[in-house]
This record gives structure tokens, sequence and C-alpha cells, in this order.
């Protein structure tokens, strides 16, 4: 419920974008959270974003990590891992082994986060570059099935699907957080006194909002 002075409760989320160096989760982070396109190609080590967007009408902040896809800097993943809620794992469509390095990111993540069906979206970023195209569309589609994670192919240079890996990441993590609502209600209902029980879900709820701008 909006409150009168522009605010609602809005939950908070942190997303982690994976991949390999050079498949381009700098662009489409900055796609996403700038609209601005990035040409050059300057290896990350590791940046933050904060941004707030609207899904299905409930209001979202998000703490996206974009993270180095170079192998000097990965002794830092475990770490973000731990703290993922959500993940983008990106490759490059004109790049095989881009893809190949997802399944063990992938691996990688379950095993630290102990959770086979943590939000995840496979992202074949460059759709662009259909010329140079190496990995079939049906190949990383029979990955992401057996992963059961949706895919999409993105460009970040034309901004084709930006928006709609990161909304649809937003709406697995929402579904999820509904759905430890549901448990944690369950979980209370078993009240001796049923005032007390009734407080105590609604701090429970309340550690997971925040204040947002209405969008
Ligand atoms: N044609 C095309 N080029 C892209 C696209 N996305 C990124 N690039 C280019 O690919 C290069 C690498 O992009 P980055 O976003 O820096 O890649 P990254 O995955 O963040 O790389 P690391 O920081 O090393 O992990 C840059 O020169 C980008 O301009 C795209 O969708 N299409």
């Amino acid at each position: 419920m909006p409150s009168r002075y522009g605010y609602q409760p809005c939950r908070e989320f942190n997303v982690v974008v994976l991949g390999a160096g050079g498949v381009g989760k700098s662009c489409l982070t900055a796609q996403f959270v700038h609209n601005e396109w990035i040409e050059s190609y300057d290896p990350t080590i590791e940046d933050s974003y904060r941004t707030q967007i609207s899904v299905d009408g409930r209001q979202v902040m998000l703490e996206i990590l974009d993270t180095a896809g170079t192998e000097q800097f990965v002794a830092m993943r475990d770490l973000y891992m731990k703290t993922g809620q959500g993940f983008l794992l990106v490759f490059s469509i004109n790049s095989g082994p881009s893809l190949d390095e997802l399944k063990t990111l992938r691996e990688e993540i379950i095993r630290i986060k102990d959770d086979e069906n943590i939000p995840i979206v496979i992202v074949g970023n460059k759709a662009d570059l259909e010329d140079s195209r190496t990995v079939d569309r049906a190949k990383a589609f029979a990955f992401s099935q057996r992963w059961r994670a949706p895919y999409y192919e993105a460009s970040a240079r034309t901004r084709t699907n930006v928006d709609e890996v990161f909304v649809d990441l937003c709406r697995q993590m929402l579904r999820r957080d509904d759905m430890n609502d549901t448990r944690d209600d369950e979980y209370y209902q078993k009240p001796e006194d049923p005032s007390s029980s009734k407080r105590r879900r609604r701090k429970k709820r309340k550690d997971r909002e925040h204040r947002c701008t209405i969008l």
C-alpha cells in the first residue's frame, strides 16, 4: 500500500552477473541500469550497481554485482555466490567455450547455495552478431532446459532482451520470496496466543522489505 509520502515497501535482491571474460556482462548491466552502450573492452574486477524497477506493479530494489570473467579475479567468486539471490549466467553466441563455462559456474552456484532451484537466467549475448554465431540456439536452449532455467538471446549493443532478462530473474526471486512468506505464515500458524503470532509474522516480512519510491 503506498503511504501518503509516496513511498511503499519493496523487496531488495542481490543479483550476480556471471560468465566468461568478454561475453558482455558489463555492457548488459550498463544498458539495463544506465541505458548506455560501451564499445570499448575494459575487463572488470568487480562493479556494483543499485537500481529500482517495477515488476508486475511491485517495486524491486536490485543490487547488481557485475563480476570478473577473467581467471585472475575468480578468487572472489565463492563470496559473491553466497550473497547472490539470483544469477544471470551470460555467454556469447559466437563463443562455444563461453557456454561450456556456464556449466562449471552453475555447478558452483548450486554447491555454494546448496539449492537446486536458485533463480537463474541463461543469456546468449551478442545476438546481433548472427554472422559469427558458433553456438546453435537449439543447443543453448537444450542446456537451459536441462538446468530448468529460462533462456534468452540478447544483445547489449541493440538493447534486445536486456530488460527482459533482468525482469525474468526478478519474477523468479519474487516468487521464491512469496513462497517463503507463505512458509513463514504456516510456521507461525500454531498460535497459543493468536495476536502475538500475527505480530511476529508481520515483523518477519518487514525484515525483507525496504522503502522504495513509487515508479
Ligand atoms: N556486438 C556486440 N558486442 C558486444 C555486446 N556486448 C558486449 N560487446 C562487446 O564485447 C566486449 C566485452 O564486453 P564487456 O561487457 O566488457 O564484457 P565482460 O563480460 O564484462 O568482460 P569481463 O569484464 O572481462 O568479464 C566489448 O568490446 C563490448 O563492446 C553485444 O551484445 N554485441
